[in-house]
């Protein structure tokens, strides 16, 4: 942009908000990683619609579920995905791509992906969980102390690679978990808006390539490995290589592979795992919800459920639904601004970065009653409820509406039902958890937990 555009570009600027410094505007804030507190300033001091400088770009901040709708769907095909900040690390997958190669990618995974699909994701889900329970008996026995977050963060991963490839990797899972939580952290501290570039020699960068070295190399081992595997019932990434393609002298085709398995990889485990982590927090501290979750899952009985029983913990599900409202592991997620358009009465020029926030629109106390209170009740008749559909969405809204939805709900209510029947699960400090507002919400610090086998404890009180 030239200097009089960039000047012209500034003069725009119409949204109230904050001033900022006279140079960067508000870029300090989230060069330092302090972006939410900037959002929900912009939120609290100037409204629904609200806009700052971040160095010579616009950011806009939009709460109201009117303007969602207008940003996701009634105008989507100005508000991109153009800058994807995990670009280099999921390449053209699904969750970056745009245009003519984002819909044929979405027509063609949907169907793998809808309600009809899960029973396909029942045997790597239940191989998961038994693995999950046999190592939390034994650290139950031994009275290890855990981390919540990671710990779940091990059960999303094996359950997606299940699915990916249709077999284990016990081996190789603790290296690969180590390099994604490096990739992940990388995305996150390179900021919505401004990011250095990956070309400069920077120990981030560095740890980031390494990182995406690791990545890369295990996927393109699993690739090799599947290529010109029969037809059946495939797995995730033998469905990509025949449909996508398979021929390893089609550079193009065979990075397109890599892209999509990258971030089915990625998409499909850290924010299953952020969310079952909130949720098991969110029962902890609400006893009357934990014991209503209790009686449906004591009803059920000591058989592992499977998809198929997914809808027999009502309450259970209604408290994921409130679990994702007050901790939407993604808590905001941006748009890039195509062509000037007017959004809530204001200008929003091309360029610009429009920031969509779960998190706060899931608090707008206009929209929620009681908003900071954790209260399942609330969608038990159903999310809708007569609000606007664009009030809640932890899955995101419109045709870019996450595609593993049904497979992450469906996860996390019955992974939650085992892990309650069979452990107490028990905070060993027993302080509010703050949330890191990261590339997903994680727990600030983990939550550090102890295990008791409600089995154990059974037989010894008898
Ligand atoms: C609780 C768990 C999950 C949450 C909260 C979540 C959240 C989201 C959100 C908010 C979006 C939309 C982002 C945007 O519009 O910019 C999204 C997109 C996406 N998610 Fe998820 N997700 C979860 C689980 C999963 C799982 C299990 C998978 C796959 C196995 C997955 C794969 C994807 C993909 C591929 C996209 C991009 C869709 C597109 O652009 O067409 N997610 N997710």
């Amino acid at each position: 942009m030239t200097r009089s555009g960039i000047v012209a570009h500034l003069m725009r600027r119409t949204a109230p908000g904050p001033r900022g410094g006279l140079l960067l505007g508000n870029l300090a804030e989230v060069a330092q990683g302090r972006m939410f507190e900037l959002l929900h300033h912009m939120w609290r001091a100037h409204g629904d619609i609200s806009c700052a400088r971040v160095g010579t770009r616009l950011l806009y901040l939009v709460v109201h579920p009117d303007h969602i709708q207008h940003v996701l769907v009634t105008r989507r095909e100005n508000y991109t995905k153009a800058m994807h900040r995990a670009a280099p690390l999921i390449g053209d997958g699904l969750p970056a791509s745009n245009g003519e190669l984002w819909a044929r990618q979405r027509k063609l995974l949907t169907p793998r992906f809808q309600v009809g699909a899960l029973p396909r994701f029942a045997p790597p889900l239940r191989g998961a969980m038994e693995r999950q329970l046999g190592r939390w008996q034994q650290a139950a026995a031994r009275g290890d102390e855990l981390d919540l977050a990671d710990e779940m963060v091990a059960l999303t991963l094996d359950a997606i690679l299940g699915s990916l490839l249709g077999e284990r990797l016990d081996d190789e899972e603790a290296r690969l978990r180590a390099a994604i939580r490096d990739a992940v952290d990388f995305v996150a501290a390179s900021g919505q808006v401004f990011r250095v570039p990956l070309s400069w020699p920077t120990r981030r960068n560095q740890r980031f390539l390494a990182a995406l070295a690791v990545i890369d190399d295990f996927i393109h081992r699993a690739i090799e490995a599947h290529r010109g595997r029969p037809e059946g019932d495939p797995d995730l990434l033998t469905f990509l290589l025949r449909h996508v393609g398979d021929d390893p002298h089609a550079p193009a085709t065979a990075k397109l592979v890599r892209d999509e398995a990258v971030s089915l990889l990625l998409g499909g485990h850290e924010s299953t795992a952020q969310a079952l982590t909130w949720l098991l927090y969110c029962l902890d501290l609400h006893p009357e919800a934990k014991a209503r979750v209790m009686d449906e899952v004591d009803t059920f009985g000591d058989a592992l459920p499977t998809v198929a029983d997914r809808n027999r913990f009502p309450f259970l599900a209604a408290a994921v639904q409130e679990a994702l409202r007050l901790y939407p592991p993604f808590w905001a997620f941006p748009r890039h601004v195509v062509a000037d358009d007017e959004l809530g009465g204001y200008l929003v020029p091309a360029g610009a970065t429009v920031m969509l926030c779960p998190y706060l629109t899931h608090r707008h106390p206009a929209l929620w009653e009681a908003p900071e209170r954790f209260s399942p009740e609330r969608f038990l008749g159903g999310v809708a409820q007569g609000r606007a559909r664009a009030s809640y969405l932890p899955f995101g809204y419109g045709p870019r509406t996450c595609i593993g939805n049904h497979m992450a709900t469906a996860e996390i209510v019955l992974a939650t039902a085992a892990i309650l029947r069979r452990f107490t699960v028990e905070r060993v400090h027993h302080a509010p958890v703050t949330a890191e507002f990261s590339t997903t919400l994680r727990p600030r610090g983990g939550i550090r937990v102890k295990l008791t086998s409600r089995q154990a404890a059974s037989a010894s009180a008898t």
